[in-house]
């Protein structure tokens, strides 16, 4: 079944923020979005939303007027990633991802399978190397260069596929951003507010370093949706970075 797109013009925010929705309870993410402005942010559904509630829940956010990032990470051959990228954009997300790892074939075939959305398309980017993972990570998995130059390595290759940006650190964000441009896009979780906990994060920055790092987009996740009041925190956080509605 070919779905429509929705919604066919973006909402409009000059927040960088993205809040990482992850939440394994509907009407727990719902009561919190129905609290906040599209104008405040965009919304990141990611595999435990998309899994428990499909895209159904991507559209009822479309709805509300968010624009949504897919956060699927998809790593796969090149046929099966180029499909599922295209499911994505008829889905009519602002932006998806898939990982870099997977390679300049399956990145050109992702980045080819949405020539036919042109201006519509979203924003495809790639994750370089994960926020969570730091030097010993990489080294367990034979890799043996720090994580600013191996995810350097990978957003070069993500760029010279012609996509829009990379998923890194905020840490790594002065770097690619004199190395490959102003125009490529580099989106970073690891975003934590001064006195939130790191948790599984490892190379993490505050809003307010990020923002002054170049960051294009900022994704934040638990500092929001596990606070006492996600509304009100995020609006704290908006103002530190002197955005918002
Ligand atoms: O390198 C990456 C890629 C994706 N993520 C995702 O971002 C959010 C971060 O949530 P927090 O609660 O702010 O840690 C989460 O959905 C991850 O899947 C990432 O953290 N790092």
């Amino acid at each position: 079944m070919t779905s429509t797109p929705l919604p066919t013009s973006r909402a409009v925010t000059a927040s960088p923020v993205v809040v990482a929705l992850d939440y394994d309870n509907r009407d727990k993410a719902l009561a919190f979005v129905d609290r906040i402005d599209p104008r405040d942010c965009r919304l990141k559904v990611g595999k435990e939303m998309f899994t428990l509630f499909g895209p159904q829940l991507v559209r009822d956010l479309q709805q509300r007027g968010f624009d949504i990032f897919l956060d699927l990470k998809f790593h796969d051959i090149p046929n099966t990633t180029a499909h599922a990228v295209k499911a994505a954009a008829d889905l009519g997300v602002w932006m998806v991802n898939v990982h870099a790892s997977g390679g300049a074939r399956m990145m050109t075939a992702a980045k080819e399978a949405l020539s036919s959305f042109g201006s519509d398309a979203p924003l495809l980017i790639a994750v370089t190397v994960l926020t969570s993972m730091e030097a010993s990570d990489l080294q367990d998995l034979g890799i043996n260069t720090s994580p600013a130059e191996y995810a350097e390595r990978l957003a070069r290759l993500t760029q010279q596929c012609g996509l829009d940006g990379v998923v890194c650190s905020a840490q790594e964000a002065v770097r690619f951003k004199r190395e490959l441009g102003k125009a490529f896009k580099l989106v970073t979780p690891g975003i934590r507010p001064l006195g939130s906990a790191a948790g599984d994060q490892r190379r993490i920055m505050t809003p307010e370093e990020a923002q002054l790092a170049g960051v294009d987009y900022m994704v934040i996740g638990r500092p929001v949706t596990q606070s006492a009041d996600p509304a009100a925190t995020l609006k704290a956080i908006n103002a530190s970075l002197g955005k918002g509605a």
